[in-house]
């Protein structure tokens, strides 16, 4: 069996799962073997529940006459259709990567472009080689415009991605010390993001470009066609404005003001109204689109409780958004505490990242500093240290935190909102 003839029964059915519990009728299900479990067993449940279809790489459980397929890699096959769907959407794909600032970019975005399209859109974080497309297979015949989130942690896979959605433009949110591990350093993420600008150059697609980031400036000089903002002379220009912690934009005599916190969301907020306005929108949507969009999902959401404030900033960290965070914070007027957590991935670079992240914190003149995790417990020889989010949140049942403003920020692993309810 391949995509092509496949397709006819894609084409009829209501959506893709790749888990036999979320089946509903017409799905197709895409049995994966994991660690735990072989998902094939699933699948005459999943036809009984109503699928039309159901992908096994285990031959024990083909049959079909009951539309339960075998093909040798349900991964490979799950690729191979997404791309032959792409290649019969005939609406524009927005790609976007970078280290930090994707998924909220990407949220902002479809906030935006949905004032006036039908935009299908990554769902949460699902970003990587099974995300992806999962995310193209969404996408139905009434949508307009798809903006699609790449995540990767090592060379090759913006690439591989970038053949499977075949974006019309591109953004690169900024190359930050992210997964330092896996791509092999600083300049390993920059040339593994730029992935998605050799995409684009090659298949003579649409760049959208920071100038205000010098690499991408450089990167994408002499190139066309490309969509910028950051600067005066750019295509677009928006200023800055904050109130109440709250970043926002001006454009000419207009202002829009969002409910995220921090600079770094600001050029978020000005990458999504520039697509904004080359896809024809005007700045009245697009500020009905920021004032609308709340952040929910652990990305610098602020929490107001019992007269304290909370940046909440837990769902990951890596040096670069971890200073971004201490410093935006450090504005925040009242006493203030900060609680961070280990930052994961940063292989050889690990110990001389945290101790860097311990001296901008000194530096910054916080009330009091919090670490969790073994990484910075490593390096920490001044401050209040734990292994883990639970001794902490042991801790806090007797120990009070006086201060007005309390950050907290960690890596996915650390889990750190679970010390939320211990501080009252
Ligand atoms: C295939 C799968 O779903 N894996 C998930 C699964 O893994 P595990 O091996 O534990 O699965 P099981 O053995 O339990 O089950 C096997 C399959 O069986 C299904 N099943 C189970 C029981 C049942 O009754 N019926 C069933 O049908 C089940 O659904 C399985 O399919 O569980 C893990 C824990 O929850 C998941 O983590 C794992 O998900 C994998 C990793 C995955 O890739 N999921 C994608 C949908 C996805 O997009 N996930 C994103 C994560 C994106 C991310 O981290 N991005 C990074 C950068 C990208 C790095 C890239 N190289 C990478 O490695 O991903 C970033 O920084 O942004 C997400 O979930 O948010
Ligand atoms: N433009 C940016 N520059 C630096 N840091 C940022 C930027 N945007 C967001 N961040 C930081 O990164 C955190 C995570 O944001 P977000 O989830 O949008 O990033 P991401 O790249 O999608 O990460 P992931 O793929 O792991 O979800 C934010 O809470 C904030 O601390
Ligand atoms: C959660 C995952 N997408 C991620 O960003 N991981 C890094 C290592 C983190 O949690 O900080």
């Amino acid at each position: 069996m391949n995509a092509a003839s496949f397709y006819p029964l894609f084409l009829k059915s209501g959506k893709v799962t790749i888990d036999s519990r979320k089946v509903e009728k017409n799905d197709i299900f895409f049995a994966f073997s994991g660690e735990n479990f072989n998902a094939a067993k699933s699948a005459e449940e999943a036809i009984t529940k109503g699928a039309l279809a159901v992908i096994v790489e285990d031959r024990n459980f083909e049959n079909q006459e009951r539309n339960i397929f075998f093909v040798h890699s349900t991964l490979a096959f799950l690729q191979e259709l997404a791309s032959y769907h792409r290649n019969h959407i005939k609406i524009p794909v927005i790609a976007l990567t970078g280290s930090n600032g994707k998924t909220t970019t990407k949220e902002i975005i479809h906030a935006v472009l949905s004032q006036k399209y039908k935009v299908q859109y990554t769902f949460g974080n699902l970003n990587n080689h099974i995300g992806v497309p999962l995310t193209l297979l969404s996408i139905k015949p009434e949508h307009e415009l798809a903006v699609v989130e790449m995540g990767a942690n090592h060379q090759k896979e913006i690439e591989l991605l970038c053949k499977i959605a075949q974006p019309n433009y591109g953004y690169i949110t900024n190359f930050g010390k992210a997964h330092l591990e896996g791509f092999g350093g600083f300049e390993g993420v920059i040339k593994g993001k730029s992935e998605l600008y050799d995409y684009l150059k090659t298949a003579e697609q649409t760049i959208l470009v920071n100038e205000n980031d010098p690499i991408q400036t450089e990167k994408t000089a002499d190139y066309s066609p490309k969509i910028t903002f950051g600067k005066k002379n750019s295509d677009y220009y928006f200023e800055e404005f904050s109130k109440d912690h709250f970043v926002g934009l001006s454009f000419k005599e207009d202002k829009a003001q969002s409910k995220l916190t921090g600079s770094y969301n600001f050029t978020n907020l000005c990458a999504a109204a520039s697509l904004g306005f080359h896809f024809g929108l005007n700045f009245s949507q697009i500020k009905t689109a920021i004032e609308n969009y709340t952040p929910t999902n652990m990305r610098s959401q602020i929490l107001e409780r019992n007269g304290k404030t909370f940046v909440l900033d837990t769902y990951n960290a890596n040096p670069s958004s971890m200073a971004e965070s201490l410093r935006n914070f450090s504005r925040f007027e009242g006493s203030k505490t900060i609680i961070i957590g280990d930052m994961l991935e940063l292989g050889e670079e690990s110990d001389v990242e945290h101790q860097n992240i311990l001296y901008l914190a000194e530096s910054l003149g916080f009330d009091e500093i919090i670490t969790v995790g073994k990484y910075f417990k490593k390096v920490n020889e001044h401050f209040e240290s734990y292994d883990n989010s639970e001794e902490l949140s042991k801790i806090l049942k007797d120990r009070k935190i006086e201060s007005k403003n309390i950050l907290l920020k960690a890596s996915r692993g650390i889990a750190l909102e679970k010390v939320l309810e211990f501080i009252d």
